[in-house]
């Protein structure tokens, strides 16, 4: 059961018109733990605690481990750490109000400015957007380990990303040896991206790859993938692959794409792939890798993610996975790959709109660009502002002019935000498959180029959604 924070003060009414309600997210409303009928409801009850009760046990069992590593000073840490995480579980069970952060943290000035910023209504856990209340625990979870002697760079995700990546090897492999060798045509492009999209959910792709290990490792990728054809929802893949063919025909000299990573693990591999095939084909001269600075939503891609994933490859026996590291790691020598500079914005509460206010720096490099892959669910929740938008709404309108450069977005669907569909797909899957929103088995493929007209903004005066959480709709 929840109980309500700040029970010193008297709650007014706008604090009333916010209580926690049993329904599903109405449309125009922001994703809220505040509808109880929510997954958003559902991941703050019970998914945020477990994640937590994880990185304690797992802290617990790996003392040894952590010892030879930190030094004996960890002993001190671990059970400091333990406390904080608890009282933090504690905290979210009790919807409490976010507090600001007070650490050595870079990007403590922006997360504090932008607590101080959101209406009080708006600022406890399960009252607050999701994004804000999920991104905001995860935040808190780094600051308990930055406040610490001896484990402020320790990655508690780490382990589970490695795991991840050891037990995807046979995939791996397979995906290896469909791809390479693969030039520079429509239905090559068109095979990437959707093995690319398909990646997003892992054991969706492992287990559509046989039953056990002799199976996967002589699996054809191309018909797995088209066994999936159904349930991809939107596919822009064309217009992205014209995106990228016009810059060539105009005869552009650098074409850049930047790549807004999610995963670790495999669907970082895939991404590799994906990316080594756009250099390759000329599609692209060179990639730029955006990773996320601090451990997030456990499995997301940090720099040394990166570098210990090109590592085991390079090691591992296979030839295949060995030939593909190193390739990939002279990609690196020879900047047809690069690291973009580290930006904390990947990591804050904000949906992508907001960029060119708070991160101008960031807006204008995207805008370098030819392109922006923007990958996962959580960034399809921060492209579209984590916002209950009707599903044949257009892409481009979800963006609320949110278009540094051209834009393209692939996620695997796992959570009540979408746009751009077709009419009646919606409706026809809430008919069939009631869990299609948050069960990752449907995916999409959306693209807009940066330089289509604002008309929207006009079309949607009379008709203002009425739960922007206090951002405004904006042009560019
Ligand atoms: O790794 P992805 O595709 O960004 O998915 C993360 C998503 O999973 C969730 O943790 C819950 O399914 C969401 O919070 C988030 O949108």
């Amino acid at each position: 059961m929840i109980m309500f924070g700040d029970r010193s003060q008297t709650r007014s009414a706008a604090q009333d018109a916010q209580l926690l309600v049993e329904a599903m997210t109405p449309r125009y409303s922001l994703l809220s733990g505040r509808f109880k009928q929510s997954f958003a409801y559902l991941a703050l009850q019970t998914r945020m605690p477990g994640i937590m009760s994880q990185i304690v046990a797992q802290l617990q069992s790996n003392m040894p481990e952590l010892e030879e590593q930190f030094g004996e000073e960890v002993r001190k840490d671990v059970p400091n750490i333990v406390d904080a995480i608890e009282r933090l579980s504690r905290e979210l069970k009790r919807d409490r109000y976010f507090s600001l952060f007070h650490g050595n943290e870079p990007d403590k000035a922006e997360w504090n400015a932008f607590i101080s910023e959101l209406p009080k209504p708006k600022r406890s856990y399960f009252r607050a957007c999701w994004l804000h209340a999920e991104c905001y625990l995860y935040r808190r979870i780094y600051s308990i380990f930055e406040h610490s002697h001896c484990l402020r760079t320790y990655d508690y995700f780490g382990d589970l990303k490695h795991e991840d990546l050891k037990a995807s090897v046979q995939a791996m492999e397979a995906v290896g040896k469909a791809t390479c060798q693969m030039g520079k045509s429509w239905s090559n492009f068109s095979l990437m991206m959707r093995l690319n999209a398909w990646s997003n959910h892992f054991e969706l792709f492992w287990n559509s790859m046989g039953g056990n290990a002799k199976l996967k490792a002589r699996v054809d990728v191309k018909s797995v993938l088209d066994t999936f054809e159904n349930r991809l929802l939107a596919n822009d893949s064309i217009l992205v692959w014209n995106c990228l063919v016009k810059a060539k025909l105009q005869g552009k000299q650098k074409i850049i794409v930047d790549y807004i990573c999610d995963n670790a693990g495999f669907e970082l591999f895939t991404d590799f792939i994906f990316l080594a095939y756009l250099v390759e084909a000329g599609l692209a001269t060179q990639v730029r890798l955006h990773v996320k600075s601090i451990p997030w939503y456990i499995s997301d891609v940090t720099k040394r993610d990166i570098d210990w994933t090109l590592g085991f490859l390079q090691q591992h026996p296979s030839d295949i996975l060995s030939t593909l590291g190193y390739k990939w790691l002279d990609f690196f020598r020879n900047e047809r790959f690069i690291m973009a500079p580290e930006s904390y914005f990947w990591t804050g509460p904000q949906p992508y709109f907001v960029m060119v206010d708070v991160n101008l720096d960031l807006f204008h490099y995207l805008s370098q660009a030819e392109l922006a892959i923007f990958k996962g669910d959580l960034n399809y929740r921060k492209l579209t502002g984590d916002f209950i938008w009707d599903s044949m709404e257009d892409f481009i309108t979800c963006l609320r002019g949110f278009r540094p450069t051209n834009v393209c977005a692939i996620r695997t669907v796992k959570c009540e935000v979408i746009c751009g569909l077709p009419e009646g797909v919606a409706d026809k899957l809430v008919r069939t498959d009631p869990q299609w929103m948050t069960s990752g088995r449907y995916s999409v493929i959306q693209y807009t180029d940066s330089l289509r007209c604002n008309c929207w903004q006009h079309e949607m005066e009379g008709e203002q959604p009425d739960d922007l959480g206090g951002m405004s709709l904006r042009s560019i």
